[in-house]
């Protein structure tokens, strides 16, 4: 299909999308809410933080790729690594010296909400979502600020002894401290020498440094784990992250095991009597290996039904599956990577027995569902489409502030370099008879054992932010999946 038909199909998508959110009843979205003070960061003040520290120090940090941010020199190090190739990259820090050094020589442009759930919350509640039901286990004052003022926006609390539902400005612990991340923006383009290097950013990307204060537990009171049945009557699905933050031993002897234990048991009572409840996990970096595979083996497999990734996560989860060269192949940037992120997608559908797998990357969307999804391949394509122009909205003007503002979105044209790049994908299902040319032309493939839905998507040359678009996408196609869906209750059915 040529571009110009993809933009027609785009324009139908979005009309029809819009037409049918308000048959979402309502979503539950947990966990990970945070400040992000936003830097973006100039070729000036690149050169001056590589003179304060100096090159020889971090040429060698760069080589022993420091997993924790532990010091200024980790910092550049891992600053320097993301803007050479490109890519996303998240470094949890446990201490507040980052952020005070930070302040000393940085300084932040602006602050706004962060972390997966609270940017999905205040986009739901934007888009005009009812119900959106958003729980942070650290809930500060300074957090609930961050939330949008919508009346569907809704933080569970306990209140002699019953759960009862408020606005997160009404909902949050006055003793609590807030979680405060460094997110350090680049562009392309910006160009830089160290220890004899010479670096040119290839892509507009983003360095997080992510606070983990030891306070940090992805966990609900037991009264509120108790009472958590009586929300899900008025939600069609949830949508899960933060699982990153869990750490392999904790002062007082537990370990990732008791909060694995503990996650799975939330989504169980999320389902309660509905075990067909949509349960979408967005996937981020997790730099801790284990916790990563515990993931995706104890809380992802069998409990969650869909799963969201950028193209650097599926390698990442690959890698811990034991996937190693297809990992390297979908991070490798040669032609075929197209190709690996395909047989990735499969591979995470199959082994993790999921039944949607949405990979987001610049330029295309992929996404393998299995052949028992209830709903047809037109509306999964509809659904990417929706994804793709709100993205588009939120890079364009920063945040999307209502549904009517997908129409700046609309605007942005689908990306010609993402749309050649299909070829390579089209060229290989060809050769092994998965499907025809013409097959593969509408984005729409039935493979064996699932369905294949790709679309070239729609990117702004100079974003915003690129902070927060991969959970636009996730949680736009997870919400258009959510309209479309037949509503019934299945507890009332079996009473
Ligand atoms: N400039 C952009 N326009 C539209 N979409 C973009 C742009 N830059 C990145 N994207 C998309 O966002 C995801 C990033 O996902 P994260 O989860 O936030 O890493 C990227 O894959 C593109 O699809
Ligand atoms: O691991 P943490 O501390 O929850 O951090 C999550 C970070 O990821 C973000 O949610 C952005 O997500 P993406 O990387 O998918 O764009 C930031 O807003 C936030 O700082
Ligand atoms: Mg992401």
């Amino acid at each position: 299909m040529d571009i110009a038909d993809w933009e027609k199909r785009y324009s139908e998508a979005v009309s029809n999308v819009k037409g049918q959110l308000e048959n979402v009843r309502g979503v539950f979205v947990a966990y990970n809410s945070n400040v992000d003070a936003m830097k973006h960061i100039k070729e000036a003040e690149i050169k001056k933080l590589i003179g304060i520290i100096g090159c020889e120090k971090i040429h060698e940090r760069i080589v022993e790729y420091p997993r924790e941010i532990r010091d200024p020199v980790d910092f550049m190090a891992r600053l320097i690594i993301a803007m050479r190739d490109g890519k996303a990259a998240e470094v949890p820090t446990y201490t507040t010296d980052i952020h005070e050094w930070l302040m000393d020589n940085l300084v932040f442009d602006s602050a706004r909400m962060g972390g997966q759930a609270g940017i999905i919350s205040n986009l739901l509640a934007n888009l005009g979502v009812k119900n959106v039901i958003t729980y942070v286990p650290w809930l500060s004052r300074e957090q609930a600020e961050y939330f949008v003022d919508s009346s569907s926006l809704l933080h569970p609390v306990i209140e002699d002894g019953k759960l009862i539902l408020k606005h997160p400005k009404e909902a949050y612990n006055p003793e609590q401290k807030p979680k405060i991340n460094w997110i350090i923006e680049f562009s392309k383009g910006i160009k830089f020498k160290c220890a004899g290097e010479e670096y040119a950013v290839p892509r507009d990307n983003r360095l997080i440094i992510s606070s983990r204060p030891q306070w940090i537990r992805i966990d609900m009171s037991p009264e509120m784990y108790e009472q958590l049945s009586d929300i899900r009557e008025d939600i069609d699905g949830a949508i899960l992250s933060g699982y990153q933050m869990i750490r392999e031993e904790y002062e007082d002897g537990t370990t990732y095991l008791d909060y694995v234990a503990r996650a799975v048991n939330v989504i169980e009572r999320l389902k309660g009597c509905n075990p067909k409840m949509r349960i979408h996990v967005e996937f981020t970096s997790i730099q801790n290996k284990v916790i990563r595979k515990a993931l995706l083996t104890d809380i992802v497999k069998k409990h969650v039904t869909s799963l969201g990734l950028d193209t650097v996560e599926v390698a990442n989860a690959l890698n811990v599956l034991g996937y190693e060269e297809l990992a390297y192949s979908v991070i490798n940037k040669g032609e075929n990577s197209i190709v690996s992120l395909y047989e990735g997608a499969v591979r995470l559908l199959k082994e993790l027995e999921l039944q949607r797998v949405h990979i987001h990357s610049l330029g295309y969307y992929i996404c393998v569902v299995s052949k028992d999804h209830p709903l047809d391949a037109d509306s999964h394509r509809q659904a990417l489409l929706f994804a793709s122009a709100l993205a588009a909205t939120q890079a364009t003007l920063g945040s999307v502030r209502s549904l009517d503002d997908i129409s700046a979105g609309l605007e942005v044209p689908v990306y010609g370099q993402g749309h050649d790049d299909l070829i390579e994908l089209e060229k290989y299902l060809v050769r092994r008879g998965i499907c025809t040319a013409e097959d593969f032309e509408d984005g729409c493939i039935s493979a064996d054992g699932h369905d294949l839905i790709i679309i070239p998507s729609k990117i702004v040359k100079d974003p915003v932010a690129t902070v927060g678009i991969g959970d636009a996408i996730s949680a736009g196609a997870f919400i258009a999946l959510l309209a479309k869906m037949p509503k019934f209750n299945i507890c009332q059915e079996k009473e």
